[in-house]
């Protein structure tokens, strides 16, 4: 049977300076989907994707993550359904002096404590599963080598490894390819995918991107103006459906382009 992982009931959130950023967000999302937000600058995207890992707090409604209404939790208990949602930033948030697998084991951290990662010690087990997800991804043979030395594309596969080595039940990108060229873009994308798909993740991603959103997600969700405007799997979305979501004619600006192959080499360089 499929379960609803995260649902939203009713949820609004109003900011401080008096903005609505979600209107009354009604949405169900099933274990192990893989769902990509899509909308104009603006539209709420990361406001509804940081609700859900209360990065910000909603004013008013209902947001079911694993079975907890996160808006009534404390903050212990909220700290405990974080360790089960693995967040992936456009500017992969990477500690650049620390070595790629110290950035990666820091994904243990709701396991392991934060005394014990202070003076860099982990448990045998944390360090195979960090390994481990380095391989998944490519880039163990970095594993040592100083996270300021690698290039955009691999900077965003060790935040992918870091939140896999979490062991989360979801993940939430927040325009994760926003910063990458556009063969790199597909790359990661692709990894995130496969990975995702492997460990059965539910996933949550902003794109703003048409060809990507269509080409990587199960589902689309379109925002307008912090509304929920189009909810619905990927074999209904056609050009119309973005134009309804943009409330414009889509334009070539909206596609991020060629997946053909780059020299990644040339791509650290640039970096
Ligand atoms: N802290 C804040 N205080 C007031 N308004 C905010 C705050 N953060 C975001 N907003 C506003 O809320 C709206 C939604 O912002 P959000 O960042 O969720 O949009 P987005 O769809 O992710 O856009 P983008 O693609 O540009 O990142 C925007 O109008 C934004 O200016």
């Amino acid at each position: 049977m499929v379960n609803a992982l995260i649902e939203f009931n009713d949820v609004s959130l109003v900011y401080p300076n008096g903005h609505k950023g979600l209107k009354n967000i009604n949405l169900k999302i099933n274990e192990g989907e893989f769902v990509v937000i899509v909308g104009m600058s603006g539209a709420g995207k990361s406001t509804l994707i940081r609700s859900i890992n209360r990065m910000v707090t909603p004013t008013s409604g209902e947001l079911i993550v694993d079975g907890e209404d996160i808006l009534q939790l404390k903050d212990s208990q909220l700290r405990k359904v974080r360790t089960n949602i693995g967040m992936i930033f456009q500017s992969y948030n990477i500690v650049k002096r620390m070595s790629v697998l110290r950035n990666v084991l820091a994904g243990r951290l709701g396991h392991t404590g934060t005394l014990r990662s202070l003076v860099g010690w982990f448990p045998q087990n944390d360090l195979q599963i960090a390994m481990n997800n380095l391989e998944r991804v490519g880039i163990d043979e970095k594993a040592y080598v100083r996270a300021s030395n690698l290039s955009g594309g691999q900077q965003q596969r060790v935040s992918i490894a870091r939140a896999l080595t979490q062991q989360p039940k979801v993940i939430l990108a927040d325009e994760p390819v926003a910063s990458l060229d556009p063969p790199t873009s597909h790359k990661v994308m692709k990894d995130l995918k496969r990975v995702s798909r492997e460990d059965g993740l539910t996933t949550i991603v902003n794109l703003h991107f048409i060809d990507m959103a269509m080409e990587y997600a199960d589902r689309i969700i379109g925002l307008r103006d912090g509304n929920l405007v189009f909810d619905g799997p990927i074999e209904e979305v056609t050009d119309q459906t973005f134009e309804e979501i943009y409330d414009r004619p889509i334009k070539d600006d909206d596609f991020l382009g060629s997946e053909e192959e780059t020299d990644e080499k040339n791509e650290s360089e640039q970096v």
